[in-house]
């Protein structure tokens, strides 16, 4: 049974392993994120494996460690977590009544190889008025999330519909990892 580590800070993605049953340590990575790419698919991937390879390099090589990133895409621009609240204010009136893309990369580094995917998911918002931003905005919610919200907290009443995995946009696409992570195994020896 190999040991699986989540290399993040983000307390999604801890309980949607959870969720899933996982046996895990949890080793958030503080290495600086440098996004060379400029497709926000290929982007997140790139992220998600520089927190991967950040903390397999403090292992003695035998571990699974796993690394996410998760954006948010309107209209071309990358939002990641907004620098404060005037930030998060004009990323919530970007999103206000359109839709627009989140993107979730995975790396798995597993026996020193790493796997690499993504996912999107489309989410349609209503419209918000200016005092909903600013409501919104004074919860404290949207601050340490990609587009300045939460689809699984207080930004929920603002959610007209999604197309794709709900848990991508929490920050982990938990059925697509388990779909791989089948692959990743059968590849292995002594499987997990
Ligand atoms: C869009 C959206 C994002 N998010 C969160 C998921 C991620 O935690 C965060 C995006 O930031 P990330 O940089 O992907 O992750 P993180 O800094 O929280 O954690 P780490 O780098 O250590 O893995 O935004 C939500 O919780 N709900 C949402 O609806």
């Amino acid at each position: 049974m190999k040991h699986m580590i989540l290399a993040s800070a983000s307390p999604r993605r801890k309980e949607i392993f959870e969720l899933a049953g996982l046996s895990f340590d949890v080793v958030p990575s503080h290495v600086q994120e440098v996004i060379t790419k400029e497709r926000p698919e290929e982007a997140v991937m790139e992220l998600s494996g520089q927190k991967a390879w950040d903390i397999w390099k403090k292992t003695q090589g035998d571990e699974i460690v796993v690394g996410a990133d998760t954006v948010v895409v309107s209209e071309g621009k990358i939002l990641g977590k907004p620098k404060n609240e005037d930030d998060a204010a004009e990323m919530l009136s970007m999103l206000s009544g359109s839709v627009h893309q989140v993107y979730t990369g995975v790396t798995v580094i597993c026996e020193g190889k790493e796997t690499s995917f993504y996912e999107e998911t489309k989410v349609r918002f209503y419209e918000m008025e200016d005092q909903e931003i600013r409501d919104y905005i004074r919860t404290g919610e949207p601050m340490d999330k990609a587009g300045a919200y939460g689809i699984q907290g207080k930004a929920a009443v603002f959610i007209r519909s999604i197309e794709g995995d709900y848990y991508n946009v929490v920050g982990f696409p938990i059925a697509r990892f388990m779909h791989e992570m089948k692959k990743i195994l059968s590849q292995t020896k002594k499987g997990i």
